[in-house]
């Protein structure tokens, strides 16, 4: 049952992580397989038994639901900064060549390196101490245990990840030491319809990176472009499961071997959309090359890179607030 696609009434395959969490090797190599199989084909999927606990999931869920509900002047208190941590109101992310900037806030945080960390006194990209609002001790609190709680599952799912392209399961760790994981709360708010066609509360897209791990709340409105029949296919939302997708990263380091597909947001429900999407992405300097994974070196279709270098390349052309952090530096 696991792999099969159409499980649940969905049209993206649903893949159990319960065996592989409890250790059962028969399990691993089902699990990998059927990762396998959706990362090469639609590259989505659903994950059940996921391990991350509903408390962490619903309390993260209620602070974010009441940071957005502050005022938008105290939002702008923590404005994003040139670490790409911090508040991003209406209109700060334009995908690609979308016409209209996303309708869409959000909050993005990552992992937490203190001032004097060498990698920050270095000046790495993207590195240092989150951009937490000042008075919301329990907004810290609820989304340090989320960040976390995803990263140990989004360890468990590459280390299938890593079985599932003929490599022992603890591949990427040494490359996820100091991850550029990074978790955003995203409020959408109702689209009204006069808003127009061309108007996304995400624009089609491909994310940046190796794997997202999504929680979404009822209200849907994330679709899939389906490449062998160039449809939008629903990501409908299913009780207890993450959707799963693949990034550019991992189809870049993969060869193209594993799909990393469009998708778009349009929040068409009338009501107030929210969902958490994070980025489990590896170290900055980590090695992006598709020798790892048997590709011979005449066939390898891009140039070597690392992580940080395409993630932060990825950032620069996406987000406006980027440009004017330059202006005014
Ligand atoms: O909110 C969603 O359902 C998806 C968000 C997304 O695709 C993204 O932030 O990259
Ligand atoms: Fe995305």
């Amino acid at each position: 049952m696991q792999s099969l696609p159409g499980a649940g009434g969905s049209e993206l395959p649903i893949i159990d992580l319960g065996g592989v969490r409890r250790g059962d090797r028969a399990a691993m190599s089902r699990t990998a397989a059927a990762i396998r199989s959706a990362c090469t084909g639609v590259g989505f999927f659903y994950v059940t038994h996921h391990g991350v606990p509903d408390a962490v999931i619903a309390e993260a869920v209620a602070q974010a639901r009441a940071f957005f509900a502050l005022p938008l002047e105290r939002k702008r208190e923590v404005s994003v900064n040139a670490r790409h941590r911090g508040f991003n109101a209406l209109g700060d992310a334009l995908m690609y060549e979308a016409k209209r900037p996303d309708h869409k806030e959000f909050y993005s945080m990552g992992l937490e390196l203190p001032e004097d960390d060498p990698d920050v006194v270095a000046g790495e990209p993207l590195r240092g101490p989150n951009n937490w609002p000042k008075d919301r001790p329990a907004f810290r609190a609820a989304l340090t245990a989320y960040y976390d709680a995803m990263g140990a599952c989004g360890a468990e799912l590459l280390r299938c990840v890593a079985v599932s392209l003929g490599r022992p399961e603890d591949f990427f760790a040494s490359r996820y030491r100091k991850r550029l994981q990074r978790t955003q709360i995203i409020y959408y708010p109702p689209q009204p319809p006069e808003l127009g066609d061309d108007q996304f509360g995400v624009a089609p897209h491909s994310d940046f990176g190796c794997i997202t791990l999504l929680w979404q709340d009822q209200n849907g409105g994330l679709e899939v472009l389906e490449r062998s029949s160039r449809r939008w296919i629903p990501a409908q939302p299913i009780p207890g499961t993450l959707v799963v997708n693949v990034g550019d990263l991992l189809e870049r380091w993969t060869n193209n071997l594993y799909a990393s597909t469009p998708h778009r947001v349009v929040n068409r429900s009338g009501r107030e959309r929210y969902s958490i999407a994070t980025f489990y992405d590896p170290d900055f300097k980590a090695v992006i090359d598709p020798r790892d994974f048997g590709v011979a070196p005449e066939d390898i279709r891009t140039t070597p890179t690392t992580a940080g270098a395409h993630i932060l390349g990825r950032i620069e052309k996406s987000f406006g607030y980027r440009k004017k952090l330059k202006e005014t530096a």
